[in-house]
C-alpha cells in the first residue's frame, strides 16, 4: 500500500462527517461546476470526488496525476505550485518514464540479466507506489516486456529478496499472532469495496519452496494482472499474506527477515487461522473472490475441499494451470492435424505430482472420461493414458506411502511389469518404454527433462511429439526450448511456465516458444466470477474458462505449432474468458448479480450482451477528472 499520509487521508474518507448545511451547498455547487468543466475538457469520464487536497493528493498513489495535473485541477486541489509548471499529457510522462528505463537497458553491458530484471522491478515498482494508473498504462502498453517482471520469472527474483526491497507496504498481513482481532483489523484497509483477493501463505512460492512473508510478492504480481489484463480496478484488489511462520531455516536465522520467526503452525491450529481470515475478509467483502496462490499441496487440497462450496474461492496452482494444461492438450492433438475428440488416445507422461501436476491430471482425465461417455469404463480407460512420476520415480499400486491425491493415477503393477517398468523407474526409463505423445513437467526441477530424456522423446509414436516444461521460474523450467527443438526435432510443440524468445531454427522456420501459464486464465476466471455474483466457482464455470481458451486458437496457429495466445493479447482472452465464466454461471443458474445488475436482468443478456457488460466493466487507466468535495 502506499505512503502512510496517503492511507490515513483514505481512512478519513470513510469516516462521514455531517457539513453545515450552507458549506455542504457550497460544496455541491463548487462540484458539480467542476464536473461540469470536467466533462467539457476530459473524454468524457465521471468525475471522481476526492476528499483530500495538496500534498495529499500528490503522495496517494490512487489519484496522484503527477505533472498531468492540469492547471484548472492545480487551482482547485491547492495544486499549485506544487508541481514544476509544464503540465503533460500522460503520453508525455510515458515516455520521460520510458526514456529513463530503457537508459538502464542500454547501460546494461552484459545484456539482459537478474540484476538488470530487479533494476526494472525497483523502478516499475517506484512508479506502482507514486502513480498508480501511469504504473499500469506502462504495464498494460507494455506487457510482453514488463510481465516477465512484475510476473514470473522477476516475481521470484523478488520474493526470494523481499526484505531487502522492501520499502512501503502494500497489501495486508494476517499473522498468526492476530488469531482473534482479524475480523476488526480487516477494517484496516481503507477500501470500502475489494473485488479481488489473492491471497499466499509463502509456503511454495513458484518453484522456490517455502518464503515465508517474502510470498506477499506473488499475491502482488498475481493482482497486477488482475488489473492489467481483466481490468479489475485498482482500488479494489488486495494482495494478502498469511504468515504461519516458515520452515526456511534460512529465513528462521536472518536478522532482516520480516515475518514470524518460528515453523509455520500445522494441523487444527493452520486451519483455524485460515478459517478466521476467510470469515473476516467475506463478512466485510461480501462480494469478493478469493484466489489461493502458492499454497505447498499439503494445504492447496485440503483448503479448497474446505471452502469451495461455501466461499466465492478457488485454488490457481490447482484449477487455473489444470485449466491452461487442457486448452495446451488439446492444442497439440489439433496440432496433428487431428481432432480434439482424439484427446483420449494421447499418451502423457507427467513429471511431478503436487498440487499442480495433480490438479492437470484430475482435470486431463475428467476432459478425456467426458469424451468418451463419462462412464466408469471411461474413467478407467482415461485413466490408463498417463503415467506419473515424481521425486520417488513412476507411481504405481506397489508404493507403500501412496499420496491419497496420486493413487488415482498410481499404474496398476502388471500392467507397469508388461511395460517393461516397475514402481519407481526413472523418468528415461518411462518416456523410452511409453513413448508419449506428450511430456509435462511440474516438478520445479530444473533441467529434470536432461539430454537422454529428450532423447528418449525421439521415439513418441505423435507426429508432433509435445513437450510442456512448466515449472517455474526460468530455471526451474524442466528444459529449454533450445534443448527441446535441437534434441527432439523441428516438430516438436513446445510450452514453458516462464516465457522463452521463440527460436530461429536456422533454416527460415521458427521454433515457437508458448508460454503455457495459468495466467491465461486467473484474470478471465476472477473477472467473470466478480461480475456473475456467484457464490461459488463451479466446475462447470472452469471447463467454461478452459474451453474458452482452447477454442481461442485459429487452425493456422495450432499447426504452426502456437498452442497458447501471445500475451499482447492477454487483454481480450481474459475478456473472452470472463465472458465465458459468466454465460457459464449465468447457465447453471448460481449469478446473483452484480452492483446495478442483479440476476434477473444476467439472465435476460444475450452472448454479445454478456461480452459487452463485462467490456464495460473493464477500468482503464485513464486519468479521472478529479473535483474536491468536503466530508
Ligand atoms: N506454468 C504454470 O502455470 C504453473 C507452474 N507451476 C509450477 O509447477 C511447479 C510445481 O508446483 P507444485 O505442484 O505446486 O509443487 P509441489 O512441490 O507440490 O510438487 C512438486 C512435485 O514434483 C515432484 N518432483 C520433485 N522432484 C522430482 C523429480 N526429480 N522427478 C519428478 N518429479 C519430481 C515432487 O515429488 C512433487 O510431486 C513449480 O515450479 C511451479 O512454479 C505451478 C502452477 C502453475
Ligand atoms: C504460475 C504459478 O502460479 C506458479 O508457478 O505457481
Ligand atoms: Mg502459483
Amino acid at each position: 500500500m502506499p505512503n502512510p499520509s496517503g492511507q490515513i487521508g483514505r481512512l478519513l474518507l470513510l469516516r462521514r462527517r455531517p457539513a453545515t448545511p450552507s458549506a455542504a451547498a457550497a460544496a455541491a455547487a463548487a462540484a458539480a461546476a467542476a464536473a461540469r468543466r470536467c466533462f467539457t475538457t476530459t473524454e468524457g469520464h465521471r468525475p471522481t470526488m476526492v476528499h483530500k487536497r495538496s500534498l495529499d493528493i500528490l503522495h496517494d498513489p490512487w489519484f496522484n496525476k503527477g505533472t498531468a495535473f492540469s492547471m484548472t485541477e492545480r487551482d482547485r486541489l491547492d495544486l499549485r505550485g506544487l508541481l514544476p509548471p509544464n503540465v503533460m499529457s500522460s503520453e508525455q510522462q510515458i515516455d520521460r518514464f520510458m526514456a529513463d528505463l530503457k537508459r538502464l537497458e542500454e547501460q546494461a553491458r552484459d545484456g539482459p540479466s537478474d540484476p538488470n530484471a530487479l533494476a526494472k522491478w525497483r523502478i516499475l515498482n517506484r512508479l506502482h507506489d507514486r502513480n498508480e494508473t501511469m504504473y499500469y498504462k506502462v504495464l498494460i502498453a507494455n506487457i510482453k516486456e514488463y510481465a516477465p517482471i512484475v510476473y514470473t520469472p522477476t516475481v521470484g527474483l523478488v520474493c526470494q529478496n523481499y526484505g531487502g526491497l522492501f520499502r512501503r507496504p502494500r497489501g495486508m498481513y494476517f499473522s498468526a499472532a492476530d488469531r482473534g482481532e482479524m475480523m476488526s483489523m480487516v477494517y484496516n484497509w481503507p477500501a470500502e469495496q475489494v473485488d479481488m483477493i489473492v491471497v499466499t501463505d509463502g509456503s511454495r512460492i513458484l518453484g522456490l519452496g517455502d518464503l515465508g512473508v517474502q510470498g506477499i510478492g506473488i499475491s502482488i504480481g498475481k493482482l497486477d494482472l488482475y488489473v492489467a489484463a481483466a481490468g479489475i480496478n485498482p482500488q479494489r484488489v488486495l494482495p494478502v499474506m498469511i504468515d504461519v511462520g516458515t520452515n526456511n531455516e534460512k529465513l528462521l536465522e536472518d536478522p532482516i527477515y520480516l515475518g514470524l520467526q518460528q515453523h509455520r503452525l500445522d494441523g487444527d491450529e493452520y486451519i483455524a487461522v485460515i478459517d478466521e481470515f476467510m470469515e473476516a475478509v467475506f463478512t466485510r467483502w461480501p462480494n469478493v473472490v478469493v484466489q489461493f496462490e502458492d499454497f505447498q499441496s499439503k494445504w492447496a487440497f485440503k483448503l479448497l475441499q474446505r471452502y469451495r462450496n461455501s466461499y466465492r474461492m478457488f485454488n490457481d496452482d490447482v484449477q487455473g494451470t489444470a485449466g491452461v494444461a487442457i486448452a495446451g492438450l488439446l492444442g497439440a492433438v489439433r496440432a496433428q492435424g487431428k481432432p480434439m475428440i482424439d484427446f483420449p488416445k494421447m499418451k502423457i507422461v507427467v513429471a511431478g505430482a503436487g498440487s499442480a501436476g495433480i490438479g492437470v491430471l484430475n482435470a486431463a482425465r475428467k476432459t478425456m472420461a467426458r469424451m468418451l461417455g463419462n462412464t466408469e469404463t471411461a474413467f478407467a480407460s482415461a485413466s490408463s493414458q498417463f503415467w506419473v512420476v515424481d521425486a520417488k520415480g513412476l507411481i504405481t499400486e506397489d508404493r507403500d506411502d501412496i499420496d491419497p491425491e496420486a493413487r488415482p493415477f498410481a499404474r496398476k503393477v502388471k500392467e507397469a511389469n508388461r511395460q517393461g517398468l516397475r514402481e519407481g523407474a526413472s523418468l528415461v526409463e518411462v518416456v523410452r518404454e511409453v513413448k508419449p505423445d506428450v511430456l509435462l513437467g511440474l516438478s520445479a526441477v530444473g533441467g529434470l527433462f536432461s539430454k537422454e530424456v529428450l532423447e528418449a522423446m525421439r521415439g513418441s509414436t505423435s507426429t508432433r511429439p509435445a513437450v510442456f516444461a512448466m515449472s517455474n521460474p526460468t530455471k526451474n523450467a524442466e528444459c529449454t526450448p533450445e534443448e527441446a527443438f535441437s534434441i527432439i526435432g523441428e516438430n516438436v510443440i513446445f510450452a514453458s511456465g516462464s516465457p522463452f524468445e521463440d527460436l530461429d531454427l536456422g533454416n527460415g522456420n521458427i521454433g515457437h516458444c508458448n508460454q503455457g501459464n495459468n495466467m491465461y486464465l486467473f484474470p478471465g476466471i476472477g473477472l467473470g466470477t466478480v461480475l456473475s455474483g456467484s457464490r461459488i466457482v463451479s466446475d462447470g464455470m472452469l471447463q467454461a474458462a478452459a474451453e474458452c481458451l482452447a477454442a481461442y486458437m485459429t487452425e493456422e496457429e495450432v499447426l504452426g505449432g502456437v498452442i497458447y495466445p501471445s500475451i499482447s493479447s492477454i487483454r481480450d482472452i481474459t475478456k473472452e474468458v470472463a465472458t465465458a465464466v459468466l454465460k457459464e454461471a449465468i447457465e447453471e443458474d448460481l449469478a446473483e448479480g452484480y452492483r446495478g445488475m442483479d440476476a434477473r436482468e444476467l439472465k435476460k443478456l444475450s452472448q454479445e450482451e454478456i461480452a459487452e457488460f463485462v467490456q464495460n466493466n473493464m477500468w482503464s487507466p485513464d486519468y479521472p477528472c478529479l473535483v474536491f468535495k468536503d466530508n
